[in-house]
């Protein structure tokens, strides 16, 4: 009797290590079996036990397909989560959207949508390219998961999509494969980031994050610094100072400090003077990615959220940063050479300074983070936005004085004058032309003397001496001739602007 027992404890026991082992396999399998069992040999009637079945036969159907699923990706899959604040993450989701599959799945499920750059601009921010011209697509691409082969592999690949603190969604993605070998997931986002370089190259494409508030520029198709006209010993400076920011040995020495590992420059200067062209050609001259922020469009929610997502490495442009805060008090009295500003219009007071004060020391504000902040009003910017530590140098972007109208001179109608890539504008320009052989002909720098005596210095900005110049791009000597009708133009244009902003002034003053 002693000895059947002891032989029923054994097998009972041999059958429990079976079972613990399908349990590794399939979690909760004892509890699950164990619990059923006795409602399939137990039930009073065959009814009973057929109903027993069908219900389980329904739970199957309808969870046993995940679970399987799941399973099947925990145990025999290999997986690469891709953070959406990651330059992967646009590889991946680029090459995703390329594929014929994704056109496939794009017409049962609808979700996959390929956008036209006409909303580029929904909300108020700008997607430039390195030349400062808009790119043309967009790419939203499809929350959920989907299967693909690709190169005898199958692959599944998912975004979702959640929701953050801020309430703004946040994107992940992630690709899988049925495999354990990782070159395989190593391969394709190599394929990815080819893909991916093509586009950049191609300035085809630009991702859109968070509400399209931010808008991630790359800038490896760059505007060269030698296209911004400026004080050559001023870019020198800046290029040197960010150079050395860059420098893996200046980091350390930050960290070792303990000193926030960030740089800030502010930007000052009347409308188009190349404030923002230089911020486009500075990120492409160290091949970082640019983020544009039209303070104007933002609130403080939207503002915190955006900068959790900043990337290390980076530059951020905040444009028109004097429409933060109380100071902005839309005064219209401005010096010449000033046209419309944002500061003219009712200030927004969405965003408020000291959001945009914790935001920028906050620990949202990424390491290695080249803030650059523009204003046509230094005056109206409140001292603490501007102290030692969030802007650590101020450059003004003077209106054009005599070096400068020459410059533009000869950017102008002598392209070689510059190191403009990519190599267009023997095309384009007046270069190759019957324009550009008469331009050769000419004494151009006997032109530039005389253009630059008739253009008053220091009145002017070098956006509207450039559009004088593109009027008359192919004749220097046109240009000449037109100056005086020129600049009779824009200072009755001034003199208009003026009068109908003190009239605005007055309209509001009456309320
Ligand atoms: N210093 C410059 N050198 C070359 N081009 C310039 C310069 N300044 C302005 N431009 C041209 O004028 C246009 C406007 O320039 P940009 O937007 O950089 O000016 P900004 O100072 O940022 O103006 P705002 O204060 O209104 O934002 C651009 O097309 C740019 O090419």
């Amino acid at each position: 009797m002693t000895s059947f027992s002891n032989a029923t404890s054994q097998i009972h026991s041999t059958l429990s290590e079976q079972i613990s082992l399908l349990d590794l396999l399939f979690p909760g399998f004892t509890s699950l079996s164990s619990s059923i069992w006795p409602l399939l040999t137990g039930a009073p009637s065959l009814y009973g036990r057929l109903l027993c079945i069908c219900g389980l036969l329904v739970l199957i159907g309808k969870y046993g397909p995940e679970y399987f699923e799941n399973l099947l990706q925990a145990h025999f899959t290999s997986k690469m989560e891709v953070p959406y604040n990651d330059e992967a993450y646009d590889m991946l989701i680029s090459w995703v959207c390329s594929q014929p599959f994704a056109q496939s799945v794009r017409a049962s499920l609808a979700k996959v949508a390929l956008e036209s750059s006409g909303r580029g601009n929904r909300s108020g921010s700008q997607a430039y390219t390195g030349d400062g011209t808009k790119k043309p697509l967009h790419y939203s691409p499809w929350n959920g998961r989907f299967y693909f082969w690709h190169r005898r592999h199958l692959f599944f690949f998912e975004r979702s999509q959640t929701r953050g603190q801020f309430g703004f969604s946040r994107e992940e993605a992630s690709i899988s494969y049925f495999g354990r070998n990782p070159n395989v997931l190593r391969e394709l986002l190599d394929e990815c980031r080819r893909h991916y370089l093509a586009l950049v190259k191609n300035n085809t494409c630009v991702f859109k994050h968070q509400g399209e508030e931010w808008t991630r520029s790359k800038l490896r198709s760059k505007r060269d610094m030698s296209t911004v006209v400026l004080n050559n010993e001023l870019k020198e400076m800046l290029v040197g100072d960010i150079s050395d920011f860059l420098n893996p040995t200046t980091r350390k020495w930050y960290s070792t400090r303990s000193i926030p590992y960030k740089r800030g420059y502010l930007f000052h200067g009347p409308p188009g003077t190349g404030k923002s062209s230089f911020s486009f050609s500075l990120a492409g001259q160290f091949d970082l990615d640019l983020y544009i922020l039209n303070i104007p469009t933002l609130d403080n929610h939207s503002l915190k959220a955006l900068f959790e997502e900043l990337p290390q490495h980076c530059v951020v442009l905040l444009e028109d940063i004097d429409a933060v805060g109380s100071k902005r008090t839309g005064n219209s009295n401005k010096g010449v050479g000033q046209s419309t500003s944002s500061t003219q219009m009712p200030a927004l007071k969405r965003l408020s300074l000291s959001t945009l004060l914790n935001v920028l020391d906050g620990i949202g504000s990424a390491e290695g983070r080249v803030l650059i902040m523009t204003t046509n009003y230094i005056g109206h910017l409140d001292p603490a936005l501007i102290r030692p530590g969030r802007v650590d140098t101020k450059v003004e972007f003077p209106l054009a004085d005599e070096d400068m109208i020459s410059q533009l001179f000869f950017f102008i109608y002598d392209p070689q004058s510059i190191n403009v890539t990519g190599g267009d504008e023997s095309e384009n320009g007046v270069c190759g032309t019957k324009e550009e052989k008469a331009v050769k002909d000419c004494d151009l720098p006997q032109l530039a003397q005389e253009f630059v005596t008739k253009v008053p210095k220091l009145e002017f900005s070098p956006a509207e001496v450039m559009s004088l110049l593109l009027a008359n791009k192919q004749s220097p000597r046109h240009a000449i001739v037109s100056v005086d009708t020129w600049i009779e133009r824009i200072r009755e244009e001034r003199k208009k602007l003026t009068r109908t902003n003190s009239w605005a002034l007055d309209d509001n003053d009456g309320f």
